[in-house]
């Protein structure tokens, strides 16, 4: 759907260059979702694995997010040995929703009721990151935090729009349950892509 290079604004490696590789196509129907023009496949134009690769390794950053829609729709194998052999670093943002494929340098699962993740998925995570909405979901939270590898961080980040209402919340639960930590749309702030 589209290609960017900015500063990963959420989660673990917030604050990191990376370029971002971002897959039309989601059936996972998040109500919030932040980018639902990704969500048809067929409205984006298809790029070539090695116009992406080119694309990526034009910066000096070497870290590169595939993100989407839900980018484990499709098998990443290829992207993401072609990515690797250029010497990237590769991270994914993903729901957990489709079988894991590709070669993962971060694993990012955002799980999402609408759809729900596969344990394989979770027990890969480097990263589980918990949109929080409304109040129910710190339980739902403590759910996939019990089904990801002993490892694995642990976020919460306030679902945008809910922010104001949420973030007190977050950050009561947050000083009472420390193993988790908050994350920030740090880019939404910074209104950089
Ligand atoms: C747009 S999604 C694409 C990747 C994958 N489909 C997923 O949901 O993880 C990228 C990240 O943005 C988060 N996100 C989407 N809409 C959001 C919103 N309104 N507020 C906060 N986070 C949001 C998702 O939970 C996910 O972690
Ligand atoms: N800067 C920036 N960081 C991000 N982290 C995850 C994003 C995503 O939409 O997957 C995203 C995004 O869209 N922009
Ligand atoms: S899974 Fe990700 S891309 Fe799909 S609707 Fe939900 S937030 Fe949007
Ligand atoms: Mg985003």
């Amino acid at each position: 759907m589209e290609q960017f290079y900015t500063i990963q604004g959420e989660g673990f490696n917030t604050g990191r260059a990376a370029y971002f590789v971002r897959l039309g196509g989601c059936d996972v129907g998040c109500v919030w979702c932040d980018v639902k023009e990704s969500w048809d496949a067929d409205a984006h134009p298809k790029v070539s694995i090695p116009a992406i690769v080119a694309s990526a390794t034009a910066h000096a950053g070497r870290n590169v997010v595939i993100t989407g829609g839900e980018p484990l729709m499709y098998n990443l194998g290829p992207l993401t040995a072609a990515l690797h052999a250029a010497g990237c670093q590769n991270w994914i943002e993903t729901s957990g929703a489709y079988p894991l494929s590709g070669e993962w340098d971060w694993i990012c699962v955002s799980p999402k009721k609408f759809k729900a993740p596969l344990p394989e998925v979770l027990a890969a995570a480097h990263e589980l990151k918990i949109i929080v909405f409304n109040k129910s979901d710190f339980a739902w939270a403590e759910q996939h935090a019990a089904l990801v590898s002993p490892g694995c961080r642990l976020y919460l980040q306030p679902e945008w729009s809910k922010a104001p209402q949420m973030m007190p919340l977050i950050v009561d639960y947050v000083k009472e349950n420390p193993k988790w930590q908050v994350s920030l749309q740090t880019h939404k702030f910074l209104d950089i892509p």
